[in-house]
This record gives structure tokens, C-alpha cells and sequence, in this order.
């Protein structure tokens, strides 16, 4: 190297030499303040609910109206994300059950809503991150419950009808399907494996791109690039997260055929959160079977001028044609307005559950 050059990114080296002993000054700072916090909680009886998803919510948005970049809002939100993980794992590291196994896109919402330094629990089907929150063995959960091009997973919703858990919080994450396997070639490729949900959604260009070639649907993706990874001529279609397990090399990469192909989570637990200033309320309500009674059931929200973000219907179980409604609406339920809004809903309402108030998710 030339010398000239050495010597300034010398200079600038010491530069970061020293920022990075600030920083880790500052940040073993906060980390004592995070330990305080815990102590002044438990203090007041409050040790069970170290983990405060409306003050997480605050923090990063914070970050994102403070920054100035050059680094992206995404790449600050994902640090201050760890630290809190971090900070919050010396109060008392969460478990999170989620639906597995590793590598699936659920393990990567996970990770993306609590961080590195929470203790992630793969459950075998939705059923079981309900009951692993229930039981107390895992503290929050977090299930599917709905993608832009797939539509609502319907075994979190019926789940949401019968379990006392709350919606303490939502991920969303945008999904990268991509095709890998240790053959270097599509020419190569003789069977992909996936689960039907990515199959379907990268069904055009497994038309064009792959035509012919038997498209094998399994339990999950994580699933997938396993086999893939030990059988000769397999690829499985999966995400980074299972590439990165299986060390599967990725062939071609973001095959989904909708370009802003998005899935939402939510995040399950024994208490739901406190306002942040942005939230959502979940509700489950089911008019009674006379003409125009959704109309009716929606008219409250209307009425305290609050805005609806997501309506789904189910058929009920229990009677034939008819439906329980899931709702989404804007606004915690502790606001005024929402308040008016829900106390009409009850009144009008054949049945309405709560399922919690949350932050909107923070990208
Ligand atoms: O403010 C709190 O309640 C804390 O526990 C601190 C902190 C943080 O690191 O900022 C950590 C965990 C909580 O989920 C929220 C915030």
C-alpha cells in the first residue's frame, strides 16, 4: 500500500478507534440505566413486565426522527433494536415461542421484534406457541396472521377467538423468497421443494423459469432447504434465514412474483401494551343475524372518528352461515375516542373480545 495512504487511514482509523470506546462507554452507560429501570420496577411489584413494547416503539421511532443519516433508518432501527434486546436481557432475558423450526420466516420476525439476546423457542404448528404463552413456558409468542398476497392465516384467528392471550405488539416483514441449492445451474435443478405458501407465491416465475420441473410442497421452508441441502439436484425455495442455516447458496434470489410481498405477526402475551402514541386496537365481534347489522356494528366507529385498518370475516363455529368479524381499528384503547367507540360496539354487538391495544409496527 502507498504510503501516503497509510498514513490518513491511519489518522481516520484512530478517529473510529475512538468513537468505538465512546460508544461502548455509552452503551454499557444505557445498559446501567436499563438495569436501574428493572430494579425501580421490580421495586413496585412490576418484575413480571420488564419487557414494554409501547416504550420500544417510542424509543426507535425517537431514532428514526432524530437521525440524519448517512445510515438508513432500517440499519439505526436495527441496532437500537439489539441494544434494547441486549439491555433487556440483563433485566431478564424473554423467551419467545414462535412457529418453527429455525430458519422459517417466522423465526426472522422473531428475531426482528426482540433481538438477538431473546432465548427463541420453535414450536411445531400455531397451536402450540398458544399454549406455550399460556402454560407460562414461553413468555409472548409470535404467530402469522396474515400476508399481502395469501390472505389471512386462518388457524391465528380462530386461536385469537378462544385464547385469553393479548396482542401486545405486530412485525411485519417483508419476504424474500429465493431459490437456492448446492447445484450451480437451473439446467441442474430436477425437483424444488417448499412450502405450498412460497410455492404459490413464486408460481410465475417457477413457470417461466423452472417450467416442468416437479414442485414438491413440505411442512416448511427450513424444511426444504434441509432436504435440499443433502439431496443431489434438489432446491428448495426458502428465505435468507433458512440459507443461512443449511449453508445452502442462493441461486437466484428474490423470485417472489408480488414484488412487496409482506407478511404480518403478532406478537402474543399475558397483558397487551400501554399507549405509544401510534397503536392499534384488535377486536373479534359478530353482529346478529338481521339485515344490515355489519353496517350497524361499523357505524360506532365511524361515529367517534375512528379509522378501521383491516376487516376479515370468519364463518362461527358454533352456527352455520354466520361469521365473526375481525377488526383492526387505529388508536389505543385508553383513547378517548376509541373508548366511545368500543362502549357503542358492545352495546351493539351480538359479541365483541378485545384482543389488545399495541404500537403500529415500527419499520
Ligand atoms: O424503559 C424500560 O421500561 C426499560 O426496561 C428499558 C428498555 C430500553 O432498553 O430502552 C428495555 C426494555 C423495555 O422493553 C423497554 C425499554
Amino acid at each position: 500500500m502507498n504510503e501516503a495512504m497509510l498514513k490518513e487511514l491511519g489518522v481516520v482509523r484512530d478517529q473510529i478507534d475512538s468513537i468505538d470506546a465512546q460508544l461502548l462507554a455509552l452503551l454499557n452507560e444505557r445498559a446501567r440505566c436499563a438495569e436501574h429501570v428493572g430494579e425501580i420496577k421490580s421495586r413496585y411489584g412490576e418484575a413480571g413486565h420488564v419487557y414494554r413494547p409501547e416504550r420500544e416503539a417510542q424509543v426507535l421511532r425517537r431514532i428514526q426522527d432524530l437521525n440524519q443519516g448517512p445510515l438508513p433508518n432500517e440499519s439505526v432501527t436495527f441496532f437500537f433494536r439489539e441494544v434494547m434486546s441486549a439491555c433487556l436481557s440483563l433485566e431478564n432475558p424473554l423467551g419467545i415461542a414462535f412457529l418453527g423450526p429455525l430458519g422459517t420466516f417466522s423465526e426472522s420476525a422473531a428475531v426482528k421484534h426482540f433481538g438477538h439476546a431473546a432465548r427463541l423457542v420453535p414450536q411445531t404448528t400455531i397451536d402450540d406457541v398458544f399454549r406455550e404463552v399460556e402454560a407460562g413456558h414461553a413468555q409472548y409468542g409470535v404467530v402469522p396472521v396474515e400476508n399481502s398476497t395469501e390472505g389471512a392465516v386462518g388457524r391465528t384467528l380462530d386461536l385469537l377467538l378462544g385464547s385469553p392471550l393479548k396482542i401486545c405488539g405486530e412485525v411485519v416483514l417483508r419476504i424474500h423468497q429465493h431459490l437456492m441449492s448446492r447445484e450451480t445451474s437451473l439446467g441442474a435443478i430436477t425437483k424444488v421443494y417448499s412450502h405450498a405458501q412460497s410455492l404459490a407465491q413464486c408460481h410465475e416465475w417457477l413457470n417461466r423459469s423452472l417450467p416442468g420441473v416437479p414442485r414438491i410442497s413440505v411442512g416448511s421452508n427450513a424444511e426444504a432447504a434441509r432436504l435440499a441441502s443433502v439431496e443431489p439436484g434438489a432446491a428448495a425455495i426458502a428465505g435468507e434465514a433458512a440459507s443461512e442455516r443449511y449453508e445452502l447458496p442462493r441461486l437466484v434470489e428474490n423470485i417472489e412474483d408480488e414484488p412487496n410481498n409482506t407478511t404480518r405477526f403478532f406478537v402474543l402475551g399475558r397483558h397487551d401494551a400501554g399507549p405509544s402514541g401510534a397503536d392499534k386496537t384488535s377486536l373479534i365481534m359478530s353482529a346478529t343475524n338481521r339485515p344490515g347489522a355489519v353496517h350497524l356494528l361499523l357505524a360506532p366507529l365511524a361515529a367517534a372518528g375512528v379509522s378501521m385498518s383491516r376487516l376479515e370475516s370468519r364463518p362461527a363455529r358454533a352456527a352455520l352461515w354466520e361469521y365473526v368479524f375481525y377488526v383492526d381499528i387505529e388508536g389505543h384503547r385508553d383513547e378517548p375516542a376509541v373508548k366511545t367507540a368500543l362502549a357503542a360496539l358492545a352495546a351493539e354487538a351480538a359479541y365483541l373480545k378485545i384482543l389488545g391495544s399495541y404500537p403500529q409496527a415500527v419499520y
